[in-house]
Parts: C-alpha cells; structure tokens; sequence
C-alpha cells in the first residue's frame, strides 16, 4: 500500500475509502493512522471535541519553512493572541478597502492576457493566478509589493514544499535537520526567503504606520508590554504569505478549468456577469448579487478542494462514531473524499453549481462542505479569499471565452494543496470589446 500511496495519494485513499469505508484503520510502517470519510466525524474532531485534539506531525514538518505561526502552532496561548491580533485585519470594513488592490491587480493581469489573446499565444492561468495572488496578498496585508522577488518566493515555496511531502508520505523519516542534500537546498531557499522578510521587518519597524496588519504586528504588545520578536514576526508574515496566496490560486485555476469543461455552465455565468455588471467594473456592492460565480466557487472547492486533507492528533482516546481511536494517532480527515460522500451529494463527480442553490442547500450537513475547515481554527481568510475569487473571476469571465489546450495534460497533484501538477493551459478569445478598464 505505501508505494501507492506515494505514487498515486488521492487514488489510493480514494480507493481505501470507498472499499473499506467511513472510517479506515490503517498502519503505514510505525505510524497510525485514521482515515475519516463521514462529515459526522470531520465535525467531531474540528467543532466538537476540538480541545482533546492538535495539529498533526504533518504540520510540524511545515516548520522547515513556516517556522511556528498561526497556522501550524499547537502552543495553544500563543495561537490565541496572534489570533485575535491578526483577526481584525479581515474585517468586512478592511475588506472593503482591499477592494480596489483586488481590481486593479486583477486587471494588470487581464492586460496581460489580452496582450496573449491577440496574438494567439496559449496561457497558463496557474501560473499567472499564483503570481497575482502572491502580489496581491503582499500588497494587501503588508502594503509591499513583491513583483521583484515573486520568482524566489515561488522557488522557494517549491522547493520546501516538495521535501515537506517526501517527508510526509515517508514511513520512515531521518531526523528533519538530518543534513541531506535536499535539507540543504530548502535550507538555502528559505534563508532567501527569510532576508526578504527581514528586510520588510526593519523598513517597518523604521518607518511609518501604513495602517495595515504589518504595523499592527510590529507594534503589537502583551500585557508586559513586550512586542513580537523579529523570529515570531517573521514567521507569521512567511505563514500569511504562503496561506494567502496558493489556495485561492488553485481555486481559480481549478474554476477556469471546469468552466472550459462545461460551456453551457460558463455561459450561464457571463450572463449573470452581462445582467449584473455588464461591461463596467465590478464593485464590492455587486459581490453579494453575483450568486452563480459564488455556487460555482463553492463546486469548485467541493470538487478540487485546496486543503484536500486535514490533520489532528488526540490527545487522550477518543471514540468517534462508535469506533475507539487511539491517543497519539494520525487523524485523517479526507476532505476529497468528503465531498464526494454518496449520501450527501447526488451525482458526486459531476460539476454543478447549481447543487449551491439556496433551495438546494437547505439542511445540509455543515461538515458535507468544509473547504476552509471549521471549528476554533476555521481559515482566518475565509471572507477575504471569497472576495478576491469572485472578483477575479467575474472580471476573467467578463472578458474571456476560455478553451484548454488540448495537447496539455491536466493532472491533479495532491501536494500541500491540491494544485494541477503541470499547469493548466487556455487559449483566450475576448468576448466583447468594450469592457471598461477597472480599477
Ligand atoms: C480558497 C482559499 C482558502 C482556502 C480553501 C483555505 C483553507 C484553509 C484551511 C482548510 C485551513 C485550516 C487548516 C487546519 O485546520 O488544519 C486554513 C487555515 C488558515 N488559513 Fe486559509 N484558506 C484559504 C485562504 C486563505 C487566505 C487568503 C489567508 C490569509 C491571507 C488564509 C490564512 C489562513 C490562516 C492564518 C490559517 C490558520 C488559522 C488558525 O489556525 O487559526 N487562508 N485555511
């Protein structure tokens, strides 16, 4: 079974799933692990004895490049405070103000693309959804712009995410600071990583109050009146960057891509784009009347969700659903595979948005969708990603026809997110000529 689950992770835990079913007791070498397959037990773990459980060891490999942030900490005192420190940064009144940062990057972007549709050149939308979403996450939490040093944080996100899933899938590991060849290469990318963050640091803790979370973490004091260190920093400012940036990077990517695969829904959501913004730019005030782009969001994320797995491990014995589960456990919950749960989606490999209807919604188990997680550590930018994904993808749809290539393989790659392993490659063509430059 290892050397599946290496090779062929989401197949292989498909598979195990759907043979041996909600719940898999499985023994990879020394470790167990509990697969969870049933939304009951995701809300069991994540909501409801959320105390008795911590992030896995799978989180601690991400340290190589995260360090300890909000993100991967089991220091549960420390996760409180950055929480409620960097919570207020993705309020509906700070959202409001990112707006124009996410219309007009979008729209350099979109130039770009028509620069490549009008002289017939193909594009891969992965590629330039990422390097959007790392400027704009740069520029929106931080005030900085990234342009410069996209290539060698995307590097070097690659690079340690690579070594990070080896690890991962390993079921013998050697110490993680073991001085291999490959430690030494994601070493050498990190401390690349590292001085660009540093840099940012001291022009902060020299300069003015730009009024973004930046500020408000350099400035931050507890109770002793003592401030971040520059180590805690720094690691909270790697964990936004990398959080921010890949998953609403595949969304997007994953949302073209089923659009190109089923016209009929794409053209249903140019004609909510004609009838609620026509050929103007989007404004926050249309978001909430752009409901087709939202369903069709939240297909995507229910078919290629970016967090595909997420981790726990009990602290004490538990019982789920009648089944006892080991303390000191792997605790599996497979979000792929909860999406696609028989019980609770129809048709489950179909692409259909309208299955997000309100009328189709009611009553559904809270846990049948959970693609930002839930319970205490539900994602931090839930609300922020749903602004910038809509926003990107009307302005994409107001403007483009999107049709793959079809020589270019399209292939799931379940790595730290589920991304397309090569890319995904578009031929454009513009749908009208008259849209409105926004910004
Ligand atoms: C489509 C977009 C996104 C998806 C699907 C997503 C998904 C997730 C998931 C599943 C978790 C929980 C992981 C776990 O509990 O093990 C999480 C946590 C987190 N996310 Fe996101 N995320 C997205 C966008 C963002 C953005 C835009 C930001 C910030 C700019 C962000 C920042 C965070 C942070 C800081 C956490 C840790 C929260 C905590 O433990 O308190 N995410 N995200």
């Amino acid at each position: 079974m290892t050397p599946d689950l290496t090779r062929d992770a989401l197949g292989a835990m498909s598979r195990i799933s759907q043979t041996h079913g909600d719940m898999v007791r499985v023994k990879i070498g020394p470790m167990l692990v509990y697969l969870l397959n049933h939304p009951d037990y995701a809300k069991h773990v994540l909501q409801d004895n959320h105390t008795n459980y911590r992030k896995s060891s799978i989180y601690h490999e991400f340290s190589v490049l995260l360090g300890n942030g909000q993100l991967t900490t089991n220091d549960m005192e420390y996760w409180r405070s950055q929480r409620k420190l960097i919570h207020p940064a993705f309020s509906r009144s700070h959202l409001e103000r990112y707006f124009s940062k996410v219309a007009e990057s979008s729209s350099a972007m979109l130039a770009r693309w028509e620069a490549a549709a009008s002289a017939g050149r193909p594009l891969d939308v992965y590629s330039e959804f990422m390097r959007l979403m790392l400027g704009l996450t740069g520029k929106i939490l931080f005030s900085i712009d990234l342009a410069e040093e996209a290539p060698q944080v995307s590097e070097a996100m690659r690079v340690a995410f690579d070594f990070i899933m080896t690890r991962v899938n390993a079921p013998i590991k050697l110490p993680r600071d073991f001085p291999t060849p490959a430690r030494r290469r994601v070493a050498r990318h990190v401390d690349v990583l590292n001085d660009i963050v540093r840099r940012l640091i001291e022009e902060r803790r020299e300069g003015e109050d730009r009024g973004d979370l930046l500020t408000a973490l350099v400035r931050a004091r507890d109770e002793a009146g003592k401030g971040m260190s520059d180590e805690h920093l720094r690691d909270e400012i790697k964990t936004l960057l990398v959080a921010g940036h890949e998953s609403p990077a595949n969304v997007l990517s994953w949302a073209c891509y089923l659009l190109a695969l089923n016209p009929d829904k794409e053209e249903r959501l140019a004609a909510e784009v004609t009838q609620v913004v026509g050929d103007r730019p989007p404004t926050f005030a249309d978001l909430p009347r752009l409901r087709y782009c939202q369903m069709v969001l939240e297909e995507t994320m229910r078919l290629y969700p970016p967090a595909w797995v997420v981790e726990r491990t009990p602290i004490q014995d538990d019982v789920i659903g009648g089944y006892h589960i080991e303390a000191g456990a792997r605790v599996t919950m497979f979000m792929y595979q909860i999406h696609r749960h028989r019980d609770f989606w129809e048709d489950a490999e179909r692409f259909e948005p309208e299955r997000f209807s309100e009328a189709r919604s009611a009553g559904r188990h809270r846990f049948a969708l959970f693609p930002f997680s839930g319970g205490p550590r539900i994602c931090l930018g839930k609300d922020l990603s749903m602004v910038e994904m809509l926003m990107c993808l009307t302005m994409v749809i107001q403007r483009f026809r999107l049709r793959l290539e079809p020589s270019h393989p399209v292939v799931p790659l379940p790595s730290v997110n589920l991304r397309p392993r090569d890319g995904i490659v578009f031929h454009l063509s513009p749908r009208r000529n008259s849209v409105a430059a926004a910004g």
